[in-house]
């Protein structure tokens, strides 16, 4: 009683707490390491995900938004140095997803729950249709997602919300809770699990982050939940299909009971006959490249004129029937992959300006980037292991 009489604060909106690059940055990791979520129409990535997917580097953007996120919330709710972040996700609905009302500690395995932190990434009405987030009362009651404006409230019962469903497109949040609880710090959760991945795999450098798929279960979206991967698409395949590219095997003649194990396999980009010459080590690697590539397409002339262009081949037809098979395998629903993944306005049109030089530029800045996290990891973590918590270090020297 008295706490509240103290702290009666339930609710804030904090608008553009977030830039829009890093909106960006965190849609790119989404959309190069998303599975399928725990609810049907919804996708995630976790900072745990990351990790066992050999891309712990992509968890260094979270960090400074992190920090100043719960550096708000403690300040807001008045509770300086108390609070821990207990899970850390991008999330993003598409068609079809929405939530009735509810509060977020509505489960005995949620009471440490405390407070919520929903940061929207993009936009309503831009980037998709529906998903107005309402608070059934108080003020504001309801709250119009725009890239880069967070919500901050308390997770318990005076604040039951609801989502309305998605209409089109694809909806994504970064979403943090905290609590009071020590025990349920993701800090000291993910430190373990690093220090189990990273240091056995990193001794040979950090160029060594490239990534490593889940299960294929794990990427498969369908519409009825059990899937035998018989409808649905692959949603790596998908993504990459609505960019515009296509995927193409060089691993000679496809044997049928191989076919899973095809996405794990080293392979190339096409867009229409054209073949990009470069080699993906897998599926994730090659989706990492369309959306990198995506994420930065705008100032590619820049990396243009340092980069020799590297000159697409020229499918052949029994090359180009390849392709289609692949297609039917792992977009068995090509519509549905399309509908659920096409964007509401922006964009039109970059399926139609991929330039091979611009690609090949972004495959190597994709290098350095990767390089330049990976780095930055390998660095951090004996301070974080230290120190039982992440966050970042500051670096001197070069
Ligand atoms: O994404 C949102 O705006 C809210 C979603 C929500 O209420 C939840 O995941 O508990
Ligand atoms: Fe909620």
């Amino acid at each position: 009683m008295e706490e509240e009489s103290k702290h009666p604060r339930r609710r804030s909106i904090l608008q553009k707490f977030l830039s829009l690059n890093e909106c960006k940055e965190l849609e790119f990791i989404h959309k190069s390491c998303s599975t399928v979520g725990y609810r049907p129409n919804v996708l995630s990535t976790t900072l745990s995900h990351l990790i066992a997917t050999n891309s712990p580097h992509f968890i260094i953007p979270f960090l400074p938004i992190r920090e100043r996120l719960k550096e708000k919330v403690e300040e807001f709710f008045g509770c300086e140095y108390e609070l821990f972040i207990e899970f850390t996700a991008l999330i993003s609905w598409t068609r079809g997803a929405s939530c009735g009302w509810h509060s977020d500690d509505n489960r005995p395995y949620l009471k440490q729950r405390h407070f919520t932190v929903f940061c929207y990434l993009n936009s309503y009405d831009m980037d998709f249709k529906g998903g107005l987030f309402h608070f059934q009362d108080g003020e504001p009651t309801t709250v119009v997602p725009l890239a880069g404006d967070v919500v901050i409230y308390t997770a318990d019962s005076s604040n039951i919300h609801s989502v309305d469903e998605i209409i089109n497109g694809e909806r994504l949040t970064l979403t943090l809770w905290f609590s009071r609880g020590s025990a349920h710090d993701e800090d000291a959760k993910l430190i373990t699990l690093l220090s189990k991945h990273v240091l056995c795999s990193s001794c040979d450098g950090p160029e060594l982050f490239l990534p490593l798929p889940a299960s294929s279960n794990m990427y498969w979206f369908s519409q009825n939940q059990a899937s035998d991967h018989q409808s649905g698409f692959d949603i790596c395949c998908a993504r990459i299909h609505v960019n515009g590219f296509d995927i193409y095997s060089s691993q000679g003649k496809i044997c049928s009971t191989e076919l899973t194990e095809l996405l794990l396999e080293p392979l190339q980009l096409a867009k229409g006959d054209e073949l990009f010459e470069h080699k993906f080590v897998n599926i994730l690697h090659a989706l990492q490249a369309v959306q990198f590539y995506r994420w930065r397409a705008s100032g590619w002339d820049i990396f243009k004129a340092q980069v020799e262009p590297r000159r697409p081949i020229r499918l052949s037809q029994t090359e180009q029937g390849e392709i289609s098979y692949l297609k039917s395998i792992f977009l068995k629903d090509q519509e549905l992959a399309e509908a659920v993944f096409n964007t509401v306005k922006r964009d039109e049109g970059l399926q139609l300006s991929i330039d091979w030089a611009n690609f090949s530029a972004a495959v190597t800045a994709l290098e350095d980037y990767s390089c330049k996290l990976g780095k930055e990891l390998l660095n951090s973590l004996p301070h974080w292991r230290t120190h039982q918590s992440i966050y970042c270090v500051q670096f001197h020297g070069p």
